[in-house]
């Protein structure tokens, strides 16, 4: 692989099912020691995205690589992890069964120990697939993912139905992983875990890029603003400004969600000579995510 050549890619890829456009000219890649989250709402062409990534899909137009070759390439598939949204893992297999399995196919894989480790699936190896919880048969899809030491990893939500504790278990242990030099693809709705993990989101909407840059790029696309302060103002006289999208107050204190910041604060300050503990935010990524997808739609 030449230096610079990305770990996966799409140029220019677009796939059709029928009448449905899936991609439409999509373009991502990411590198080595990075995580890229793709985020969109359902039916953005996520799923397609990945899947086309690793060959299991063939676009119209087009390419897909991964280290510079076909995804189809051994040499290239050795050197992956993937976790899907439907594993069709067998039901009847117990986990240590199905580790040995899977970490046989790989050239170095990791000890099984350290698989455990890194999936949190202590205590469920002697258990049989079929009979683990969701957020369980997460955990093992996850230890099967990175038992043969990839070094681009597709994670398709990987923490839906996790609890609080195994989620942000898994979140440290992708960020030990991408400080290792592994790339990583993850695709989430919840967009906290983006903010959380992401050097790079790319937005998808109705099979498009619609969005992408840093977690902040993406934040600061968006002019909305939040400003929190403590005053007497009249909500009701404060909503009918034009430049205050909506209005809330909490007892003593007020929150107002506008596009021009400097304007209603200008206004607050003037009307309210008492207001204090004034505060600016930025919309946050989820609130960027929304506008940007209401945008494209
Ligand atoms: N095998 C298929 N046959 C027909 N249509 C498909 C197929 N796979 C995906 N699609 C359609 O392509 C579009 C993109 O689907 P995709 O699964 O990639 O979206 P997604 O962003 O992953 O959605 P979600 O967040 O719901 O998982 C959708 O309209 C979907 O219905």
């Amino acid at each position: 692989m030449k230096p610079g050549t990305p770990t996966a890619e799409l140029e220019g890829v677009h796939k059709r099912y029928g009448k449905v456009t899936a991609l439409d000219g999509v373009d991502l890649a990411v590198s080595s020691g990075e995580l890229l989250a793709l985020l969109g709402p359902n039916g953005a062409g996520k799923s397609t995205a990945i899947a086309t990534c690793l060959g299991l899909v063939e676009p119209d137009q087009g390419a897909a690589r991964l280290f510079g070759e076909s995804p189809h390439a051994l040499s290239a598939r050795r050197r992956i992890g993937v976790m899907l949204q439907s594993a069709g893992l067998p039901d009847t297999l117990k986990v240590r069964e199905l580790l040995a399995q899977v970490r046989s196919y790989y050239p170095a894989p990791r000890d099984t120990d350290e698989c455990v480790r890194l999936g949190g699936v202590d205590g469920l190896m002697d258990r049989r697939y079929g009979q683990l919880s969701g957020g369980q048969q997460r955990r093992v899809q996850f230890a099967l993912a990175v038992c043969g030491r990839p070094q681009l990893l597709f994670l398709d939500e990987p923490t839906v139905g996790f609890d609080i504790e195994a989620r942000t278990s898994l979140w440290q242990t992708i960020r030990t992983l991408v400080g290792e030099g592994c790339a990583v693809v993850l695709t989430t709705h919840y967009l906290e875990e983006a903010e959380a993990l992401a050097d790079r989101v790319a937005v998808l909407a109705r099979g498009r890029i619609v969005a992408a840059g840093s977690v902040s790029q993406i934040r600061a696309r968006v002019a909305q603003r939040r400003i929190r302060c403590i005053s007497a103002l009249d909500t009701a006289a404060i909503g009918a400004w034009p430049e205050v999208r909506s209005v809330c107050r909490d007892g003593e204190r007020i929150e107002i969600v506008t596009d021009a910041a400097e304007v209603v604060v200008r206004q607050l300050l003037f009307e309210d000579s008492e207001l204090c503990e004034l505060e600016v935010q930025r919309a946050g990524l989820a609130e960027a995510f929304v506008e940007i997808t209401r945008e494209a739609a």
